[in-house]
Formats: structure tokens, sequence, C-alpha cells
């Protein structure tokens, strides 16, 4: 078990490649013991900032650091920080066996801990096969393992959920949330907001290298105004009293529907029946966390500022 608390911190991070501008004066903590999303749309500039993180790319400005310092000047980076970024990129000739112990002599680590992570990702029934004939799924796994070999206490996944079947998506979500109950601080990026949503407590969303949210996911929920019940009565108005007294925050589309943030259906419904007051529709509005989501990164999309730029 890694015995510090090691934060990720970027300070107006900035990468810029010829005229483009990957990340844009990005700021934001990734803090212990919590699971953190790194979401945006394609292009976003998400794995741009984990090469920064891990120190494979060079900020043009700003600056990034883990515990408080750059990642190339930790003495064991590998035993501090464990990254998977590119699970297609190791040497396909090799055994996934072979490619950790290669991983593990070379860092200093004991070989014991190869069979313990190819156990941790499920892979030891496969671990004498070459590496080169897995599927995405599988190299997701080796890919995860390498990042767990040093047994981090920063752990930094670029899209693992990439190529998994839903099993392997359950697996991860797990294996996820057990790193960060441990007190590691893990920071993973995907474009579903759905997976995110059930995966981290905290989400750092960007779009087009910029930061569009640094927030958790109940707040994000929270400003983005979903989670409402959309509700319907002939006595709207003497309904919409009763919640606000019940603290919900409302609004009137339209006379005779109002929608309710802070109270649950249930609530609503009970609260009119012991009133007498009559309710013709009672919709909770849950589809719509990737709608938000959607709509905060709307202008952010790659593939519209290149229409822009065409036109
Ligand atoms: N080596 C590079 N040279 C030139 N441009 C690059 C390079 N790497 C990334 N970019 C550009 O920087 C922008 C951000 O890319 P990046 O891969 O970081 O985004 P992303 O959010 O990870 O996207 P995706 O979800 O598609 O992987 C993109 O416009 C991309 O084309």
């Amino acid at each position: 078990m890694p015995s510090v608390d090691l934060m990720i911190e970027a300070q107006a991070l900035t990468k810029r490649y010829g005229g483009k501008v990957a990340v844009d004066e990005l700021s934001f903590t990734v803090r212990p013991g919590q699971v953190t999303g790194f979401l945006g749309p394609n292009g976003a500039g998400k794995s741009t900032t984990m090469r920064m993180i891990v120190g494979l790319d060079r900020p043009t400005r700003g600056s990034v650091t883990v515990g408080g310092r750059p990642y190339r000047d930790h003495p064991a980076p590998l035993r501090e920080v464990g990254a998977l970024l590119d699970a297609k990129s190791i040497h396909r000739g090799r055994t996934a066996r072979v490619h950790l112990l290669a991983l593990a002599q070379t860092h200093g680590m004991a070989p014991s801990r190869v069979d313990e992570v190819l156990a941790l990702v499920g892979l030891e029934e496969v671990g004498r096969r070459r590496a080169g004939g897995f599927s995405l799924g599988m190299s997701q796994r080796l890919g995860i393992a390498a990042a767990l070999l040093g047994d981090p206490a920063v752990i930094v996944l670029d899209e693992p959920v990439n190529g998994l079947d839903p099993d392997g998506v359950l697996w991860i979500r797990t294996l996820l949330k057990s790193l960060a109950a441990d007190g590691r601080t893990v920071l993973v990026s995907s474009h579903l907001m759905s997976e995110m949503a059930v995966t981290a407590e905290h989400l750092v969303v960007i779009g087009r290298g910029r930061l569009l949210a640094d927030t958790t996911v109940d707040e994000l929920i929270a400003r983005l105004g979903v989670g409402s019940v959309l509700v319907r009565s002939p006595r709207a108005t003497e309904l919409r009293d009763l919640l606000i007294r019940h603290r919900a925050s409302v609004t009137a589309p339209e006379p005779g529907l109002l929608r309710v943030s802070g109270l649950a259906a249930e609530t609503i419904g009970d609260l009119a029946l012991a009133q007498g007051l009559a309710v013709h529709e009672l919709v909770p509005q849950r589809a719509s966390l990737e709608q938000a989501y959607m709509e905060l990164t709307r202008d952010a999309v790659e593939y519209r500022e290149e229409e822009r730029n065409g036109s």
C-alpha cells in the first residue's frame, strides 16, 4: 500500500502543437481517496493532459505536478504514478508475463509482484500467451496490470473502458472504486458521461482544451438542473406553494405544469395527496444527465470547430 497521499495539480497548463492549442490554461486538482472522472468530447485534450502528467509531453506553458513536483523529478516514478495511456503500445511478441517482468526488473520491483498483478486483473490464465494476440479488452487489462505494478499512490488511466464487454466495464468500475477507497488518487478519462456518473465522485470536464467544470457528480447534476420531476396538476399554484415550503425549487414552464428539483417523485405525490391536491402526471427526468453533459460540451465538440474553420 502506498503510504503517502499525492495530489495531481495542474496550473494554467497549456500545450500547443504548431498553431493548434490542444490544452488551454487548464487548472484543476485531483485528490486522493476518490475516483476523478476526466471528461470531454473527442479531441478535447484529455490524452494530451494525461501525457503531460506523466512527463511524456512537455507543457508549452504552465505546469502539472504530482505530489508537488513534476513527474520527471520523482526518484521512482513507477512506484508513485501508474499510468495506462495506450493499451496497444506493448511489445507484441512478448508474453504478458515477460512484458511485466521486464518492467519490474528495470524498475527494481520483485518478480513476485508480476503474478500478483496478473491475478488482480484476471489475466493469470493467459499470462504465458503473446500479448500481440490479445483482444483490446485483454490489452486494457494488461495495461492496467502494468500501471499497478509499482503499487502506486496515483493512477492515471486514459479511456480504460474502451473495448471492454459489460463484465469488463463492471470489473473496472469496481477496481477503480477499491483503489480510491485505499486512499489512492485515481484519474480516469472517458467520453461517456453515463459511465463516469456511476464510477466517479468528482469530475473534471474539458472542451477544446479549456476547463468547463471541476465539481462533484452530485453538484454537476444539481447545477445542470437534472434530477427534476415534471408534475402536471389542475391545482398547480397551490401545489407549487406547498412544494416550496418543503424546500423544493420549482419553475412553471407552462400553466398547470411544474418542474420540481430537490424532492423525489414519491415525496411530491405523498405531499400532494396529504393536501388533497390532484396530480395528473408525475414524471422523473432521469435520463438527462447525458443530455446535460452534451449541453455543457456542445460548443466544444471538435467537428463544429472544423466546420467553422472550413467555412
Ligand atoms: N502530437 C500531436 N500533434 C499535433 N496535434 C496533436 C497531437 N496530439 C494531439 N493533438 C491535437 O490536440 C487536440 C487534443 O487531442 P487529445 O488526443 O489530447 O484529445 P482527447 O480529449 O484525448 O481526445 P480523444 O477522446 O479523441 O482521445 C486534438 O485536436 C488533436 O488533434
